[in-house]
């Protein structure tokens, strides 16, 4: 008999429950890149535009650099609740447990969040006891091969959008003061919902949102629970890959408003609202543990967050007012997490 303790089932109580059949399945549908061909860079800018959202095979991460962090990971989240609060609370970087930022969401999912190369190196990580050295290289060698990948992504996208200086979007993630993020998340199995579920419900594991950075290099266990809201607003599931990255879309990179202006979306501002921020969220089956790793490939926070010069057309206007990623990232930690977090800054806002 599975005994839950109190505080279990006050958790499960407030976490927002999600009807199963309120997302259909992408087979198909997700476009799929294959970064070793010479297409990829068309397909790349025409998933940006389409979703904002894609996968990429071929991704040249070793594959000996994911499973040594993932097997590190499984390990910190094995840990009992007390060893692991010692790397938190996330004030918001740290391990956290069912609360999502600063300002009231929740979700079934735990999570180590740490911020460039300063957190990796900090005393958050003693957690790890005598193995710390040995986290800490596992993820230096994950996480360069991962910004790796995500530079050659987005030097296929300045390409795709003849744009000539090849590495307009990557200098900012290879900047020394580049804010970029990493997130382990953990969506542990749900005995409350394992004996309960008549409905045939999920439980929100991180509930909708866009991310604020430029891109987000995702990838996970063969766990489903990833959704992306397309531009109709529907919710698909993209079918979970060990083997393959997802990539994400983030809010500060958009392109050309005209074609956009009248659509429903989130639309991303360095692209001027070409390229799409995904919405996405991540429903937990309460059965199955998820085990994600994300690196959010963020701007340096002085950098200027506004439309490419060179993507724009004669006369066309920003929807954006100008702003820094220092600005647009306060704003967007004080916002909940399915908030509309460009509202704030655009030109021609409805509101
Ligand atoms: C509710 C929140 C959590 C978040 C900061 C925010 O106020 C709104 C954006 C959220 C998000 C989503 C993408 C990343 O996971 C994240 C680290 C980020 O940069 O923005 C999270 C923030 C978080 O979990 O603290
Ligand atoms: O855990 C996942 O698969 C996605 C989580 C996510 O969207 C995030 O951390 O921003
Ligand atoms: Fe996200």
């Amino acid at each position: 008999m599975v005994v839950l303790s109190k505080q279990t089932t006050e958790q499960y109580a407030y976490i927002r429950h999600c009807n199963k059949t309120s997302a259909f399945s992408s087979t198909g549908i997700i476009p799929v890149v294959d970064l070793s061909k010479p297409e990829a860079k068309t397909l790349i800018v025409k998933a940006c535009e389409e979703f904002g959202f894609f996968k990429v095979i071929n991704h040249g991460v070793p594959m000996e650099a994911i499973s040594k962090l993932e097997s590190e990971a499984i390990n910190f989240f094995s840990l009992p609740n007390n060893q692991k609060e010692k790397a938190g609370p996330p004030n918001p970087f740290g391990y956290g447990n069912k609360k999502i930022g600063e300002n009231g969401d929740v979700g079934w999912v735990e999570y180590l969040l740490l911020k460039n190369n300063q957190d990796y190196n900090s005393m958050r990580l003693s957690v790890f006891g005598q193995t710390t050295d040995k986290f800490r290289n596992v993820l230096n060698d994950y996480i360069c091969a991962v910004r790796k990948m995500g530079c050659e992504i987005l030097e296929l996208m300045a390409e795709g959008l003849n744009i000539e200086e090849k590495n307009v979007f990557s200098k900012l993630l290879m900047d020394k003061e580049s804010d970029s993020l990493f997130r382990l998340n953990h969506y542990p199995p749900c005995p409350e919902m394992a004996l309960d579920n008549k409905n045939g419900e999920n439980l929100v594991g991180f509930g909708e949102h866009t991310d604020p950075q430029i891109i987000s290099l995702l990838r996970s266990n063969n766990t489903s629970g990833l959704q992306i809201c397309l531009k109709d607003r529907s919710w698909v599931s993209v079918p979970p890959d060990y083997n393959s990255f997802f990539i994400n879309v983030g809010d500060s990179l958009q392109l050309s408003n005209v074609q956009y202006l009248g659509l429903v979306g989130d639309p991303q501002v360095m692209t001027n609202g070409r390229f799409r921020s995904v919405r996405h969220r991540v429903l937990a089956n309460g059965f199955d543990s998820r085990l994600s790793m994300i690196y959010f490939g963020g701007p340096p926070l002085s950098e200027k967050i506004a439309p490419l010069p060179c993507l724009m057309k004669e006369n066309e206007e920003s929807l954006y007012k100008e702003f820094t990623w220092f600005e647009y990232k306060k704003s967007a930690y004080a916002s909940r997490l399915a908030d509309n977090r460009l509202g704030h800054f655009e030109i021609f806002s409805a509101s």
